[in-house]
């Protein structure tokens, strides 16, 4: 059994670029945990519990090379999860401060990572990228291109994950 969380995502400039695709090797919960006057203190930092799952690292590589075999731009990286948007190049940078590879953005990964690890599955993310994490610009989202890197994708996750 295996649980894919897939759609469209966010890509932090220079590592996915709109229309391209990311295979996360981990699912971080960006924003989870609690604002300091010293700064963000993840869950882990209080000892709550954990803001990260690792995907199933075999299958994230395996499909990362069937995806670039088919012709496809992916890249890997962390996914990071968060409950609002990133709208503003501070955010982005605060991000890429706490998680240093974060590569994608989206907003159901963790949970759904977390959900199949309470149930010991192994879970993969697959992010289509639609706009870029920064200053908010809806305008230039392009959803339409990443739902189309998405369905290309979806028929090689198929042979990838019944092979
Ligand atoms: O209009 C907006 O500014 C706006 C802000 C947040 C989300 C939306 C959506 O309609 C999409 C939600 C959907 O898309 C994923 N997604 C896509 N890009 C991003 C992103 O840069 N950051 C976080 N999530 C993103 C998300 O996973 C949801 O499935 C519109």
């Amino acid at each position: 059994m295996l649980v894919i969380s897939a759609g469209i995502g966010g890509g932090f400039p220079g590592r996915a670029d709109v229309g391209s695709l990311v295979v996360a090797d981990a699912m971080v919960a960006a924003d989870l945990g609690s604002q300091t006057p010293d700064g963000f203190l993840s869950v882990d930092e209080l000892g709550f519990g954990s803001s990260i799952v690792a995907a199933d690292a075999e299958l994230a590589a395996r499909l990362r090379h069937e995806l670039q075999r088919a012709g496809l731009a992916v890249s890997g990286g962390t996914a990071v999860t968060v409950s609002t948007a990133t709208g503003t190049a501070e955010t982005a940078a605060e991000l890429l401060r706490r998680v240093p590879d974060a590569a994608a953005e989206g907003m159901e990964g963790f949970g759904v990572a977390t959900a199949a690890q309470q149930f010991g599955v192994p879970a993969l993310e697959l992010r289509a990228i639609s706009n870029a994490v920064g200053p908010r610009d809806r305008d230039a989202w392009r959803i339409k291109d990443a739902l189309d890197a998405l369905q290309a994708a979806s028929s090689i996750l198929r042979e990838v994950i019944t092979s």
